[in-house]
């Protein structure tokens, strides 16, 4: 499939990094730890125009990285993030306005001696997509589209609500024009009665300006709300990816059916029947993931294979893919059941 958004054997390596009880430890065994977390692994993506990409998987599981990756806010240690044909990044270095990000905290990202309108007008100015004298209007534009007054823009950040708030950073984001914004939880911090108008929000401009959009959380129902197709990570690999109805109706893999909370049913023969309702385990941790398939552990399905060699991701259909060794034995199972 060819991409608008394309991703490419991209990973990143963070190391090395240690928590400190792990730290304490290596000391006191005399060991100095030299091992790096491998946050995101060879992922490869391609995003269509006007498409928005749900990110899901546990905490550390490496969507925030990607995202920023993606972003071009962090380098990746290898793999390569364009945009229609255009790098992301050179040289370790953002070289576009194309992709813009919204964050889970509106408030860390406004500077509270700063009216919001001068804040949102800055990038615009710096990339020449507003002339100073104009930026107010330019900026006052961008707070209609995203609901806000826009009076507002000579308010300070402290006079707003956490709701109004992300809606500047939407209207930050925004204003700098881009074709690609990835969203990393930007509803995660707010009530929920404010988060569907958010999200509802997002649906609507993403409609209407034809963003293509990377879509990070971990609520499962907001994925399935706003997402075209859905990338399940886990331990920094995407593990299944496909049209969200389809992924959520009948999961392929058997991390996405334990995360989703489904009880799928697999029949291997007419009187056994094996479940799996929750995922049992820990994530493991990924300065020492396992050999083969990462989530080998924790699998009900696991054979031999699964611990000696990692799946590769095959097509399941145009738009879907998996990494799993029993994949055709899944296609039997029915996760509605
Ligand atoms: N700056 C960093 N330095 C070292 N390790 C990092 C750094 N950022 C992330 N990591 C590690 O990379 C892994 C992936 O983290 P990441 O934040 O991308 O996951 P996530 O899926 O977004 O988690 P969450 O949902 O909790 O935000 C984790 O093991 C994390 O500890």
């Amino acid at each position: 499939m060819s991409g608008f958004l394309t991703i490419d054997n991209v990973s990143r390596l963070f190391g090395p990094n240690l928590t400190t009880g792990e730290k304490i430890a290596a000391r006191l065994g005399g060991k100095v730890e030299t091992r790096s977390v491998r946050a995101v692994s060879d992922v490869t993506l391609r995003v269509r125009k006007g498409e928005t990409l749900g990110l899901v998987g546990e905490s550390g599981c490496g969507k925030s990285t990607l995202g920023r990756v993606i972003a071009g806010i962090l380098p990746p240690t290898s793999g390569t993030v364009s945009i229609d044909g255009a790098p992301v990044m050179k040289n370790g270095t953002k070289v576009t306005t194309r992709v813009q990000t919204v964050f889970q905290d509106p408030f860390a990202s406004l500077d509270p001696r700063m009216k919001v309108g001068d804040a949102v007008a800055e990038g615009p100015i710096a990339h020449g997509l507003t002339a100073k004298a104009q930026a107010r209007s330019y900026v006052a534009g961008w707070f209609e589209q995203v609901g806000l007054d826009p009076d507002w823009v000579e308010r300070y950040p402290h006079q707003f609500s956490g709701g109004q708030r992300q809606r500047i950073a939407i209207a930050r984001a925004l204003a700098m024009q881009p074709d690609v914004l990835i969203c990393d939880e930007p509803v995660a911090s707010l009530d929920v009665s404010i988060q569907a108008q958010i999200i509802n929000l997002f649906l609507q401009l993403t409609r209407d300006l034809a963003l293509t959009t990377v879509f990070i959380s971990h609520d499962l129902s907001v994925v399935q709300h706003v997402s075209d197709r859905v990338a399940i990570m886990y331990l920094g690999r995407i593990v299944e990816l496909g049209p969200t109805a389809e992924v959520f109706g009948r999961p392929a893999h058997p991390y996405t059916a334990a995360l989703f909370g489904s009880v799928p049913k697999l029949v291997l023969d007419a009187e056994e029947l094996v479940r799996f309702e929750t995922i049992e385990g820990e994530v493991p941790s990924p300065l020492s993931p396992p050999s083969g398939c990462y989530y080998h552990p924790r699998c009900p399905l696991a054979s031999e294979i699964c611990g000696a060699t990692q799946p590769a991701t095959q097509p399941v259909s145009e738009l879907r893919s998996v990494a799993c060794h029993h994949f055709q034995t899944q296609l039997g199972m029915d996760a509605r059941d």
